[in-house]
């Protein structure tokens, strides 16, 4: 299997994480795509994916596989024993809804007012930037870390009991956050501990970095 990514950005985090929890890192070639260059945005890579993202995992019949949320998915039962995804109904229900709540009201949030608000990717990249919706999702985003740190003052992982997607998606958020002119509000406490408690759990160990 290969992953079309970028080594240190917050979406890849997510799926270098998973791979890292499933023990996968043998079976996967990394292939590295340059966002600076714009090389996703080539008729080429948007082959593989035409929403022109990282990471797409690319299978060897020719499959190719985009959105952090099916990544995940895949590489979670390839082994027939889900661990990331949920094993029951309702695991596998409260799990996606967590997970798409992390990436609207936080991760996606975050990752608009890097490309709208900042310089993003640079001028070669970003054709199409709007200051306001940017500082609007940044506003947004703030408002999914209080609500992110109130559910972890009531559970220790995002959708429950035990680490999950779910808690991969707010990781991302999280990495967005570290590498910009932004900082977890104060208050948000429960989560900043919970975040620096992650970075202990091996397979997110040194995953905390971002592409400059
Ligand atoms: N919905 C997609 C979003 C993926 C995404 O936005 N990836 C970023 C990679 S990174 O910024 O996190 O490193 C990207 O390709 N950004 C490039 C762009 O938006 O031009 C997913 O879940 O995979």
């Amino acid at each position: 299997m290969k992953i079309y990514d970028t080594a240190l950005g917050p979406f890849p985090a997510r799926v270098r994480i998973a791979i890292a929890e499933k023990s996968l890192e043998p079976r996967i070639e990394f292939v590295p795509i340059d966002l600076l260059k714009g090389e996703h945005k080539t008729a080429t890579f948007r082959d593989k994916n035409y929403s022109g993202t990282v990471p797409v995992l690319g299978l060897e019949d020719g499959t190719f596989i985009s959105e952090c949320v099916a990544i995940t998915r895949y590489l979670d039962v390839l082994d027939g024993m889900p661990t990331l995804t949920g094993t029951t109904p309702k695991e596998q229900g409260v799990i996606h809804m967590m997970t798409k709540r992390a990436e609207m009201e936080f991760i996606e949030a975050i990752s608009i007012y890097f490309h709208h608000a900042t310089p993003g990717l640079g001028p070669q990249v970003e054709k199409y930037q709007n200051w306001e919706w940017g500082i609007y999702q940044r506003d947004k985003a703030f408002a999914g870390m209080r609500y992110f740190d109130s559910i972890l003052r009531q559970q220790p992982f995002v959708a429950g009991d035990f680490f999950s997607m779910a808690d991969m998606a707010v990781l991302g958020g999280l990495i967005f956050v570290d590498h910009l002119d932004v900082e977890v509000p104060t208050e948000c406490y429960t989560l900043s501990s919970w975040y620096k408690a992650m970075q202990e759990r091996p397979s997110v160990k040194n995953r905390v970095t971002m592409f400059k």
